[in-house]
């Protein structure tokens, strides 16, 4: 599987392994040589950190490469900021991101204190006890904010649903097509990319088959616990719908899309939307072999109905050549009056 790193297009120059020893990374001052030298061989401005170390860790790699120093759970956060179509969602991130800064400036905090930080941290404790106190502040406030807009969007809600039209909502992870299968569906424009997390906000549309749909910014896999609960708020729209449509890659190995499917049945039942009936559709079936999308339909087909108990059907698409497109919308015509006899 590819690092997110990598999905998200960064530029990365060089790289560092770091080696796990008694189930912690161990970052030697050989090993903060080593990155030091690389960091100098190609002149970098950021160093990304792709396992979750200690504040005292990254704070070592700051001080001695005296580079911005990112992770894997400030970069999730960004990807999610930049999905965020909500103010609740946007709130949850402000969140995470203080709470998963104040370790760290914490820690910044005790170095200035024992004057550790000669130089480039050293803001000089006053400042660096002031910024603390500020982010702890902001936490708080974020907290009261988000409370406030749950107790109002329990009462929009209730009113919302004007069309009295089915809502259909494509899910799925990034880069699966949904946006393409959205495009096709309603006759929209919408941009697609071969770049995730090309769906910035959700966009409802009507398609000329008597629902609406709704596609959705991408599922992401193994995402930090710290920042979950941030994740789900950019996902919020999905507990809307009628009927769910999943859309898989069918192009990528059978484990892995088995994998997306389990990790996709306890995504939804964190948001409460697992008893929603669905339909999985393998898109991108013409790049795929015959015996080869037979074999994973037979046994993604298992899998769904063991881990989705509102499973309805499972479709074989192309959403780029219009492909089994008539079939699928039949699975979905299923689902919606499987919903109204509950
Ligand atoms: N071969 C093939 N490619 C497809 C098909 N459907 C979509 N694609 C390509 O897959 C890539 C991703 O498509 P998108 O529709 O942007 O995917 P998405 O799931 O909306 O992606 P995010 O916005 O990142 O969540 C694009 O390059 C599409 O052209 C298909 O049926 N066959």
């Amino acid at each position: 599987m590819k690092t997110l790193s990598v999905l998200i297009g960064l530029d990365i120059q060089e790289s560092v392994t770091i080696r796990k020893n008694s189930g912690r990374y161990l970052i030697s001052d050989y090993k903060l040589r080593e990155i030091v030298e690389k960091k100098e061989k190609v002149k970098a401005e950021v160093i990304l950190i792709e396992p979750e170390l200690p504040p005292r860790d990254k704070i070592n790699i700051i001080k001695a490469t005296k580079a911005d120093v990112i992770d894997r759970t400030l970069l999730l956060l960004e990807v999610f900021e930049s999905n965020a179509g909500s103010k609740e969602a946007k709130l949850q991130i402000s969140l995470a991101r203080s709470g998963h800064m104040l370790p760290l400036v914490r820690e910044v905090l005790n170095n200035s204190k024992r004057g550790e930080l000669p130089g480039f941290l050293a803001g000089g404790t006053y400042a660096i006890d002031k910024y603390y106190r500020q982010l702890r502040r902001q936490v708080a406030k974020t907290r009261r904010e988000l409370e406030e807009i749950r107790i109002r969007r329990d009462i929009l809600r209730e009113r919302r649903r004007v069309s009295g039209l089915p809502l259909i909502a494509i899910i799925g992870y990034a880069n699966a097509g949904k946006t393409t299968l959205f495009n096709l569906l309603t006759g929209s424009n919408k941009e697609t990319s071969n770049k995730p997390f090309t769906t910035i906000s959700p966009k409802v549309s009507l398609s000329n088959l008597g629902f609406l749909v709704i596609d959705t910014v991408g599922f992401v896999m193994n995402v930090p616990p710290e920042i979950i609960e941030a994740f789900y708020s950019t996902l919020e729209e999905i507990r809307e719908a009628d009927v769910l449509l999943l859309l898989l890659d069918s192009t990528e190995d059978l484990f892995l899309i088995e994998e997306r499917v389990k990790q996709a049945s306890v995504t939804l039942s964190n948001i409460e939307s697992l008893y929603k009936p669905i339909v999985v559709a393998l898109n991108k079936v013409e790049k795929t072999g015959r015996d080869d999308i037979e074999e994973k339909r037979a046994k993604l087909y298992q899998t769904c109905k063991s881990v989705f108990p509102m499973f309805v059907g499972l479709a074989k698409v192309s959403a780029k050549k219009g492909l089994g497109i008539d079939e699928m919308v039949n699975v979905i015509w299923k689902a919606l009056n499987r919903k109204q006899a509950y």
